[in-house]
């Protein structure tokens, strides 16, 4: 057996291995070790293999889903090996097999799976000339998605793709495999290496056309894309590996291209708290107060949404006009008949890879039933509505088929028996019926029995473990008659059996076996059947999943009071008495107390917002609320707002403060300044950009001298709509001299030396800043603050002794050619690509004689 076991093994190297034996998983050697370690379970050593005890663990094969679900939560990959070998022909340990293989990026399991998130299995594929190609699927959603970048823009992909598991290949160089394990320690996804010769663009081609059942990827616009080819035949391969067939549910393909999503990285998605609160917690967030959704896959469907907003916005149009008609009432019907259908999308999955059980069944069947009663309540003109409905008609004889086949409450597992409804199969029934005509005949056995021995309380009975028998009291047992067979012998009792008994019991006990392996079979010849619809019923399950994301953002538009954006083709953002939405929430839940809403006009003429005003006083969350407003129009939800109108946009930028990044050994400032060269690197006039108090990590004059440089950057080059939120109250001359930028502050009343904050946004720079009353709020000692009280009055009235007019805006003096200016442009006019060996050469020269001569 353990020759067995490490033959497998081998095949299974970085993989723990579970390995059936009876009822239990048994792990060995080194993976006991770590499964003991990992899942807090016991390590025993027993017998021997090659002179050492062997060391090994195990769990119970009825509670294993818990123990996977720890294990891959922890990032480990774990192979299931089974028996598949019959246990009572077979000679020697019976012959066992890897049935699948359970990774973080390819979960099937609905227990393993979160209910609102996928899990995405993401292959990278290091091509040349800085090119990556990037292939990602979710196993349960059957949809593949490929793209290609540039070197330096995998950061923001995988981040964006959120993957749970990344494969690369064995042969990437060492400086990409660092930044793949640095991006690992920043997300907590698992790394998994995969031989090189997998990676092969034309393998890649080929098993894509198979998958699509397709003859070319015209269609789908991916043909050129031969580095993403490499990556998915990469990801094909460990997908079918893991799950040991082929995906035939992959059926669709869609092409991602970096300029068609509008770009949301990492610190947006953090700052804003789009999915997750700045502490890491999934609410209170945008998509926690967003998700009023009645199904996993219509939250699921929201988030990517949320997370996914096109720049084109004829799709988000299309869900402005759905909302608009559902919130006609229709929505409330429709909610009620999507609440406690089943998760289709995942069902489907299941199904192709024929693992679904009993019951998921029976959900689809019901699941079914809703789909066609939704398609006829959705009866109305709006385009995508009617869309939605049309993929919602079920697939033909698919309901009937399911409601023929399994019973309304079949048993959890196939295995157990008693799923396959009555009257489906003649032989199944006539089985069935030898069973249950068991209590009869035991009851007349008895009666005969009792009649025949004279023994009165003589019993006929049945158990598990010793079959049929007939029980008799130690003062009775004179009277037994001579056909009487011990069994077994009890404290007060005997047992026995005669031969009409046995010969029954041979007779139920193969009913039952034949029984059990005929529901087997009938089952599987179901999922045969079901194979053919798998195509519509993931068509099904996303219609569904749509409609139920679009009532969630109806019914939330409703109850929320937010209003339906317009949008423009003139760049700008106006927004009437715009609201954040889970501040507000938050608010009304915590204190009662009501949100100021505020107003905010950005457009060609002027395009950056100084924001001054206390502490507290309602900058960053002003800031946010804007870019919350314009992701929520930009994903097709209505916004909270009185009214809003968005010209087009690109990106959403922000700079907020963050707490030191130690992982990455990253000071506070160093991360300040690297987030913000990110920004003024990549804005453009139809982005958003926010920046809350840039430069505070560093002495103030070096924070003021930085953030006007990056204010004017915002201002002249990138052009781009900026808020602009600071404290150093210098940067409020910086609109005299830039004529697109305004100075607005947030309100805040002095009552004697306290401090009420209005949060309303008004014209102009504030006054002054408060700290010392926001300390004082929050509880400083007396002493601090009028200590503090003291020195600033100090400290101002050196200021206005000692101050020099200082033109923070000025222009720098026109930077003094560099000595090598000429080198570099020269530099810059090569292009190496298109140069020979020998053209290379000629250009060194030419170089080193550039240089000499400066
Ligand atoms: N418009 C508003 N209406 C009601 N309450 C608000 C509003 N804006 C902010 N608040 C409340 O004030 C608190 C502080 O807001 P915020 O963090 O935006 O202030 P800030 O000016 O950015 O402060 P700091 O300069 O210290 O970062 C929020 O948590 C919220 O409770």
């Amino acid at each position: 057996m353990m020759a067995q076991y490490l033959a497998i093994k081998a095949q299974h190297p970085h993989t723990l291995v579970f390995y059936r034996m009876g009822d239990f998983y048994e792990l060995f050697y080194a993976d006991a070790e770590k499964a003991a370690r990992l899942l807090d379970i016991t390590l025993t050593k027993r017998g021997n293999s090659a002179g050492e005890p062997v060391v090994m663990a195990g769990v119970p094969f009825h509670s294993v889903e818990g123990y996977l679900a720890r294990l891959i939560k922890q990032g480990e990959s774990v192979a299931i090996c089974e028996q598949v070998g019959d246990v009572a022909t077979s000679k020697g340990p019976v012959e066992r097999k890897v049935v699948r293989v359970v990774t973080p990026g390819t979960l099937t399991d609905t227990e393993l799976l979160n209910d609102k998130s996928e899990a995405i299995l993401l292959a990278v594929h290091q091509g040349s000339r800085h090119r990556l190609g990037l292939a990602w699927l979710s196993v349960t959603q059957g949809a593949l998605q490929l793209a290609e970048c540039a070197a330096d823009e995998l950061e923001a992909w995988v981040a964006r793709i959120s993957p749970s598991e990344l494969l690369f290949s064995a042969d990437v160089t060492p400086v990409f495999a660092q930044r793949l394990k640095a991006m690992r320690s920043a997300a907590s996804f698992s790394l998994t290496e995969r031989g090189e010769w997998q990676f092969d663009s034309g393998l890649g081609l080929r098993k894509l056309l198979e998958q699509l059942n397709s003859a070319t990827l015209a269609a789908w616009n991916a043909e050129e894309l031969v580095q993403a080819h490499a990556a998915a035949a990469a990801l094909l391969t460990y997908a079918e590996h893991t799950q040991g067939r082929a995906l035939s549910h992959v059926q669709s393909l869609q092409v991602q291209r970096d300029d068609e999503l509008i770009d949301l990285p990492v610190t947006t998605r953090r700052n804003l708290e789009l999915v997750q609160t700045l502490r890491g917690e999934d609410s209170p967030t945008l998509f926690s107060l967003l998700d009023t959704c009645m199904t996993g896959m219509g939250s699921r469907m929201l988030k990517s949404w949320l997370l996914e907003p096109r720049r084109e916005r004829s799709q988000a149009l299309q869900r402005h006009d759905a909302i608009a008609t559902l919130r006609d009432n229709l929505w409330q019907q429709l909610r009620a008949s999507l609440k406690g259908t089943s998760d289709v999308e995942r069902i489907t999955a299941r199904i192709a890879l024929r693992q679904v059980r009993p019951r998921e069944l029976v959900g689809l069947k019901q699941s079914i039933e809703r789909a066609a009663q939704l398609s006829t309540q959705l009866t109305v003109s709006d385009p995508l509505l009617a869309e939605v409905a049309a993929s919602m008609s079920p697939p033909d004889g698919c309901y009937t088929m399911l409601a023929r086949t399994i019973k309304d409450e079949p048993a959890a597992l196939v295995r157990d028996g008693g799923v396959i409804a009555a009257g489906l199969d003649a032989e199944l029934d006539e089985l069935r019926a030898i069973q249950d005509n068991c209590d009869g005949f035991l009851l007349e056995l008895e009666v005969k029995e009792r009649a025949r021995t004279g023994i009165a309380n003589l019993r006929v009975q049945f158990n598990k473990v010793h079959g049929f028998y007939i029980e008799i009291t130690q003062s009775q047992l004179d009277k037994i008659p001579a056909d009487y067979r011990r069994r077994q012998t009890l404290k007060n009792a005997e047992r026995f059996i005669t031969p009409e008994l046995k010969a029954f019991e041979d007779k139920a006990l193969s009913a039952q076996d034949r029984a059990l392996a005929r529901e087997k079979w009938l089952y599987e010849q179901l999922l045969d059947q079901l194979q053919p619809h798998v195509g519509a019923l993931t068509r099904l399950a996303r219609a569904m999943a749509s409609l139920d994301a679009l009532c969630a953002l109806a019914e939330r538009s409703l109850v929320l009071n937010w209003c339906r954006p317009q949008f423009t083709r003139e760049p700008g953002i106006e927004i009437t008495q715009g609201r954040h939405p889970v501040v507000e929430s938050r608010l009304a839940e915590t204190t009662g107390g009501s949100f100021i809403a505020n107003d905010t006009r950005l457009g060609p003429k002027q395009r950056m917002q100084v924001i001054t005003g206390p502490n507290m006083g309602g900058k960053s969350t002003y800031m946010r609320q804007v870019a919350i407003i314009c992701l929520l129009a930009a994903m097709g939800s209505y916004v909270p707002a009185q009214a809003c109108r968005l010209g087009p946009m690109d990106a959403i930028h922000t700079r907020i403060g963050a707490a030191d990044d130690l992982a990455n050994a990253q000071s506070t400032f160093m991360l300040e300044m690297t987030e913000a060269a990110q920004i003024l690197h990549a804005a453009t006039a139809n982005s958003l950009v926010l920046m809350d108090e840039i430069g505070r990590g560093t002495s103030t004059f070096d924070g003021l001298a930085l953030a006007s440089g990056i204010a004017a950057h915002l201002h002249d080059k990138s052009q781009s709509f900026t808020l602009f939120a600071t404290h150093y109250f210098e940067l409020t001359e910086f609109p005299a001299k830039h004529h697109a930028a305004v100075n607005v502050h947030v309100s805040a009343a002095e009552s004697g030396t306290d401090i009420v904050f209005l949060h309303e946004i008004q014209p102009g720079p504030a006054s002054r800043s408060y700290g010392i009353q926001v300390a004082k709020l929050a509880g400083m000692p007396t002493g601090v603050v009028n200590h503090a009280r003291h020195a600033l009055t100090a400290l101002e009235n050196q200021q206005t002794l000692s101050r020099e007019q200082v033109d923070l805006f000025e222009a720098p003096p026109a930077a003094q050619a560099p000595m090598h200016s000429a080198v570099e442009a020269a530099v810059g006019a090569l292009n190496p690509d298109a140069m020979s060996p020998r053209e290379a050469l000629d250009a060194l020269y030419q170089l080193k004689n550039l240089q000499d001569k400066l």
